[in-house]
């Protein structure tokens, strides 16, 4: 069982429960929630029973493992869960399109749109939202309204993050939310989504300067006590736990879908910025899922395929803008918890507060100097349940095309651009594996409606295509006829956000 929690860059034994990892989000060192154990899970359970469960059945029988009937007993746990999930317009939640291209390719589409605001983040932020509003709930019980605890959600967004979350928390009672965008770096719609909410506890604000300035703030301001101490800061990104925790749900019930509830040789290919949804994959594998590999698939920023390749992290200000633009991230917020692992194993020699102190030194050179570097041993480590694949612009407009040409299952099967970063990667590997009987399982992060140019820059040769419609939503459509409310943040300056946000508290009241 691993129901407590420690931070990444602590050298001491003590931890927190699941409650006080979830609502602090951040550690107060700076690093990561992480779980002390990660639970197993035996290849007769796997096959013999989890194969057999619904998502919900699955997702209550992971969340289990990680958290203490104690803090949450199990009837609660299973009510979350099932009211996060009746939001989706799926009965699978997340479906698996098996065969997008043809049998030859085993190439599966695992579709993570189906939630409320049509990206992966729903699956994650539905689970949050219900979350805290259950802690607070508990907490304020009977209290007067000037002795309940209050939760003001600060979150970064490059698009996706942002609507999920303000969709999982509108109208929670004690909760305040401000997410950060970055001006002009985010597509209309996903703009619309997060400015269009009428609910008095949202306010978006859209900084001038890039999404990881927008995290940088962010993180700075849950690394300010004063603040933190009047405002109780809470996380909606996926530095906090909860967010990683629910996303392990979609890779166990797509391996069964893909493998027929059996065991089998499978690759996930996950498009990556932040390394949140690729991390519960990692959790996944850790758990007992004999994946062969996880693959990292970037676009043009790729931090994350140049530390695979040569050992170094580096820090660098020239973000360039995409067409994936959710996975414009130059530091990757949850690489920080896979590299805990690997620095116990590889240099910690299995010692968990070695392997905190381990982590704290290379973020402290990090901000320093920019950069660190690694053994070779742990990068060889982590070549052994990783690969990764960097795919151009020009890539991202032929994967789309040719998907929309070649797909057979459905016909004219039309992905977004960060999807089609996954697939791309996925025909790479499948070209360098010639092994036909890897299943690919590749992660549709979002809905090809959100990302317009893209998609019609790729398809709108294509006779008889029309983005109105064979892509648009009726749901989405009726968003640009709504009034937008939008807070400009001229400067990405933390005490200009931290200024902003407590004179927007002040005319929400909570
Ligand atoms: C559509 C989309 N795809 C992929 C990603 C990358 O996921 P992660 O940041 O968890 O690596 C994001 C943003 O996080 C996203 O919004
Ligand atoms: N791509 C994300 C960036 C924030 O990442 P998160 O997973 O840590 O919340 C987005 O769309 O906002």
């Amino acid at each position: 069982m691993s129901q407590s929690y420690r931070s990444t860059r602590s050298s001491d034994a003590a931890t927190k429960t699941f409650e006080e990892a979830i609502i602090q989000g951040l550690a107060s060192d700076g690093g990561l929630f992480i779980p002390s154990v990660i639970p197993q899970v035996s290849s007769s359970e796997l096959f013999e029973k989890w194969a057999k469960l619904s998502f919900q059945e699955l997702a209550f029988e992971i969340m289990k493992l990680y958290i203490s009937s104690d803090e949450i007993p199990e009837a609660d746990l299973k009510d979350l869960i099932s009211r996060s999930y009746s939001t989706f317009r799926s009965d699978d939640v997340t479906p698996l399109s098996k065969n997008v291209t043809g049998s030859d390719e085993n190439l599966h589409v695992l579709e993570l749109f189906h939630g409320p605001t049509y990206a992966f983040k729903d699956v994650a932020l539905q689970f949050v939202g219900n979350l805290f509003e259950y802690f607070l709930q508990r907490h304020n019980k009977g209290l007067p309204e000037d002795q309940r605890k209050k939760i003001t959600v600060v979150g970064a967004t490059s698009g996706d993050t942002g609507s999920a979350a303000i969709y999982g928390l509108r109208g929670k009672k004690d909760v305040a939310v401000f997410i950060l965008y970055p001006t002009g770096r985010i597509s209309p719609i996903q703009e619309e989504q997060m400015t269009t909410v009428e609910d008095k506890n949202v306010q978006t604000l859209s900084v001038k300067g890039t999404f990881d300035n927008c995290q940088d703030i962010v993180k700075a301001i849950f690394g300010d006590k004063e603040f933190n101490a009047r405002h109780n800061v809470g996380a909606v990104n996926s530095i906090n736990w909860a967010r990683i925790l629910a996303q392990i749900t979609y890779y166990f019930y797509s391996y069964f879908k893909a493998t027929n509830g059996k065991e089998g040789k499978v690759k996930f290919v996950v498009p990556s910025g932040n390394f949140g949804d690729i991390l519960a994959g990692y959790y996944a594998k850790k758990m007992g899922l004999p994946v062969q590999k996880l693959v990292i698939a970037t676009n043009e920023n790729d931090i994350l395929d140049r530390f695979l390749k040569n050992g170094v992290y580096e820090r660098s200000d020239d973000v360039a803008a995409t067409l994936s633009p959710a996975m414009d991230i130059l530091i990757s917020s949850n690489f920080e918890r896979l590299l805990w692992y690997l620095a116990r194993e590889h240099v910690a020699s299995g010692d968990d507060l070695k392997a905190g102190e381990t982590v704290n030194n290379w973020f402290q050179e990090l901000k320093s100097k920019g950069k660190f570097d690694v053994p070779s041993s742990l990068i060889e480590g982590a070549k052994k349940d990783f690969d990764s694949e960097r795919v151009s612009n020009e890539e991202t407009i032929i994967a789309i095309k040719q998907t929309y040409e070649q797909s057979v299952n459905p016909k004219h099967y039309i992905i977004d651009p960060h999807t089609a970063v996954g697939v791309f990667a996925t025909k790479k590997q499948i070209a360098k594996d010639a092994d036909k009987s890897i299943n690919y399982i590749s992660l549709s992060t979002a809905h090809p409606a959100k990302f317009t140019d893209a998609v019609n820059q790729a398809l709108s040769t294509f006779e008889g295509y029309s983005f109105e419609n064979d892509v648009l939503p009726e749901e989405l459509k009726k968003l640009s006829t709504l009034e937008k409310k939008i807070k400009l943040v001229e400067k990405a300056d933390i005490e200009l956000v931290k200024q902003t946000i407590e004179e927007e508290l002040v005319k929400m009241n909570v």
